[in-house]
């Protein structure tokens, strides 16, 4: 990928949102402080310091004589550095966020008291932190994985957290199973291998031990375990919350966040072939978008059942393995959120801000989940240990409302509590409780019985239906792409017993799907799978949110040589500018290019070698003959175009590149343009003479255009042709 987008225009994006009344940002600034060229060296004590280069030492010119341990300023230096890392996150250790604001536009005051859903005129500051699960903090981006949706609402009442996932379902159902599904799923534990896959023997023998688990690998199998960017991602809360009205009526609840942009994923050899060409290939995606101005956005949804219908449905609405399908339980859509604003510093804000599932403000509450109940003792806990028991007083965590308690010491205690009592109650009627009218939190009434034991209720203990809800969701491209994701982790199985069980358990959910990835995978056919009713509930395929026809933000490689069509070159850039895309030029180097014209020319973005097909989302390439005859005699050029072909990305091509696409694909059934007329045969869009109207900088993306630029800006918001891939065009070429 490109380098970050430049600090000048990251000040632009964020002056454009302006202050707000109540940002967290404001707040952020009592803590913040800017290096410049005025201010001057110094220790942590405050004592300019002459030098940052050498430690005070006995020397003279001629001769380098000890260095000497008195001198504070140097070992204040490597002190200080020894001691930099803190431990990261146990789990969830990769990932990056923004700051930004949610609004809800439809009040629920019918379901909640909580000012943060039902007061429209209120804009709630937020941060969010995305991540994957099972690498560490230098794994790389684009792994198959869960990925982490954590939302923290800095609201006036408090701070309330969704700490959610981009898929609804969770592998176990009880939290005493958290230590197991994690350490099987991090590198085993011999040889620390392999990092940040899921794609070994233990991952998938905890999977064929734990029935339980067959929805959700279901849902990492499938194009929801590779994202394309965190910004066409759906969040969800995952576990059965609860809302509490004014009348003291409660509701289950569960949470969605849907993205404006759609839901989005890479393809499988592209996201192997990322994780070595670009591994923060996610991280600069949402930095530059937010950067250059695209805010990504998000409907918040929720879900809602009520107290009393609690025990009408097949599953138990408390299983957090379980979804509530739409046709039972719609979404209704409250809210939106968007992110605006790039950290100043990733440490002191990505790194240290800590979700707790336990922070609920009054209206929210919590239910008898048995994984969130165990989610809401884990994330404190784990706070303690990795940034201390203050954790709450860090900037990025401190609420934006008045916190006052007799919470005392502690290591790096900052605030400073004057008064002479610690305790309550004291006789100064100090610092009392609040009252349920002045805004306490006070939990609901709930009625309990039952008897201790461990054990899950009866409903708990069927786990195949949903998997196969699941299984028959999908759009046949998902099918395809989730038979070949389940033969390439079993193949990295070695042990037998772990992929031979692992297909068995496939027939639970479809025989056809056991009997192909058996194949695939060498293992032995079943004979017999458990019956699959055909229940199907469409929002389950995220090709049921194609999201806005845009192209912002898209990255868009404009391939050159000396001797390039300038007036293709020129339109092309002109019009994907002002849709906010990102062009990019790449040539065979990064030196000036000449344009068959002779008069202009173009500095590259980037050379071939330097920019891979893997970091655009699509492929345009200008006529020139001069230009073409040297990308056609160039393999690198070539692999560019079947990678991208392979990769189901649009590619367009004017003039005589419409050659040089031809001969590196050589698939007849492809067609181009010979003429005037525009072609769009598989996502390749061709045209052979640009007329007029296709250098048109200001281009409509609108279904069954006619014009060149049209097309090609229509098959970039679709992301991915996948009629290439169902004809099985992209088997066909070598990329
Ligand atoms: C519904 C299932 C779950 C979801 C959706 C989920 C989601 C997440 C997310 C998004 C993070 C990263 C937060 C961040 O960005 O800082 C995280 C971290 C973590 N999760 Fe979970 N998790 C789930 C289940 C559990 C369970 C059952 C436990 C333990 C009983 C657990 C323990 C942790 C811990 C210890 C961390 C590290 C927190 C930190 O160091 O900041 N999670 N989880």
């Amino acid at each position: 990928m490109s380098g970050l987008v430049p600090e000048t225009m990251q000040k632009v994006a964020h002056a454009a949102v302006g202050p707000r009344q109540g940002d967290k940002l404001k707040d952020l600034a009592h803590s913040t402080k800017d290096m410049t060229a005025e201010g001057r060296l110094t220790t942590d004590y405050g004592v300019k310091q002459s030098t940052a280069d050498d430690w005070l030492k006995v020397v003279t010119k001629d001769q380098t004589g000890p260095m000497l341990l008195e001198d504070p300023f140097a070992r204040e230096r490597i002190m200080r550095f020894d001691h930099e890392r803190i431990p990261e996150r146990v789990v969830h250790a990769r990932g990056s966020g923004a700051f930004g604001k949610f609004k809800v536009f439809d009040s629920i005051q019918d379901l909640t008291i909580a000012p943060v859903l039902t007061d429209t005129s209120r804009e709630t500051p937020v941060f969010v932190r995305f991540s994957t699960v099972l690498g560490s903090r230098g794994s790389a981006d684009t792994v198959r994985d869960v990925r982490g949706f954590a939302v923290k609402f800095y609201t006036q009442e408090g701070n309330w957290d969704i700490v959610g996932n981009d898929i609804p379902v969770f592998f176990i159902q009880d939290a005493i199973k958290f230590p197991d599904i994690i350490h099987a799923g991090k590198p085993e534990p011999h040889n620390e291998v392999p990092q940040a896959q899921s794609a070994h023997n233990n991952f998938w023998d905890f999977q064929f031990n734990h029935s339980e688990a067959t929805h959700m690998f279901m849902w990492t199998m499938s194009d929801r375990g590779i994202p394309r960017s965190y910004r066409m991602m759906q969040g969800f809360g995952v576990n059965t919350y609860t809302l509490v009205n004014a009348k003291g009526e409660r509701h289950f609840v569960k949470f969605t966040w849907t993205p404006e942009l759609g839901v989005h994923s890479l393809v499988w050899d592209e996201a192997l072939k990322l994780a070595g060409q670009d591994p923060d290939f996610h991280r600069k995606d949402l930095w530059e978008a937010i950067a250059s101005g695209a805010f990504p956005k998000w409907k918040f949804g929720i879900q809602a059942i009520p107290e009393a219908d609690e025990h009408k449905f097949d599953f138990d609405i408390l299983d957090a393995t379980k979804v509530w399908p739409e046709d039972l339980v719609p979404t209704r859509y409250i809210g939106e959120m968007e992110l605006n604003r790039n950290v100043d510093e990733f440490f002191t804000q990505t790194e240290q801000i800590a979700f707790c599932t336990s922070h609920v403000v009054p209206g929210i509450g919590f239910s008898d989940d048995p994984l969130l109940v165990g989610r809401n003792f884990s994330y404190f806990d784990t706070q303690i240990s990795r940034l201390g028991i203050n954790f709450q007083e860090l900037p990025i965590n401190r609420p934006v409302c008045p916190v006052m308690n007799f919470n005392r010491d502690g290591a790096m205690r900052h605030a400073i509590t004057r008064g002479t009592v610690n305790y309550w109650p004291n006789r100064f009627e100090a610092c009392p409780p609040a009252t349920h009218e002045e805004g306490a939190y006070v939990e609901y009434a709930q009625k309990v019985a039952g008897i201790k034991a461990r054990m899950r209720s009866n409903k708990f203990k069927e786990h195949f239906s949903q998997a196969q809800l699941f299984w028959n969701s999908m759009s046949p491209i998902e099918k395809q792409h989730i038979i070949k994701a389940l033969s390439f982790e079993l193949d990295h199985c070695e042990d037998l017993l772990v992929y031979t069980r692992m297909i068995q358990r496939l027939a639970d959910i479809d025989l056809n799907l056991a009997q192909t990835v058996a194949v695939a995978v060498g293992g032995e056919s079943p004979k017999e799978g458990r019956s699959n009713p055909g229940r199907r509930a469409p929002a389950l395929s995220q090709h049921e949110f194609p999201g806005k026809p845009t192209i912002q933000a898209r990255r868009v490689a404009i391939l050159i040589a000396d001797g390039y069509d300038q007036v293709a070159y020129d339109a092309a850039y002109a019009a994907l500018s002002s849709a906010m895309a990102t062009p990019l030029v790449v040539g065979p180097k990064r030196s000036k290019i000449t344009a068959a014209n002779g008069a202009n020319s173009t500095q590259p973005h980037h050379h071939l070698e330097g920019l891979r097909s893997t970091m655009v989302d699509a492929l345009l390439i200008p006529g020139g003959t001069q230009s073409i005859e040297t990308l056609s005699k160039n393999g690198r050029a070539l692999h560019w175009v079947r990678e991208a072909f392979g990769h189901l990305k649009v590619i367009g091509a004017t003039g005589e590149a419409i050659g040089f696409v031809e001969k590196a694909i050589s698939l007849p059934s492809v067609v181009v343009s010979s003429d005037g007329e525009a072609k769009d045969s598989y996502g390749v869009v061709t045209v052979k003479e640009l007329r007029p109207e296709s250098l048109k900088e200001v281009v409509e993306i609108a279904k069954g255009a006619t014009g060149f630029m049209e097309k090609f800006f229509y098959e970039i918001a679709q992301h991915r042709c996948w009629e290439r891939e169902l004809a099985g065009l992209s088997d066909a070429v070598a990329y």
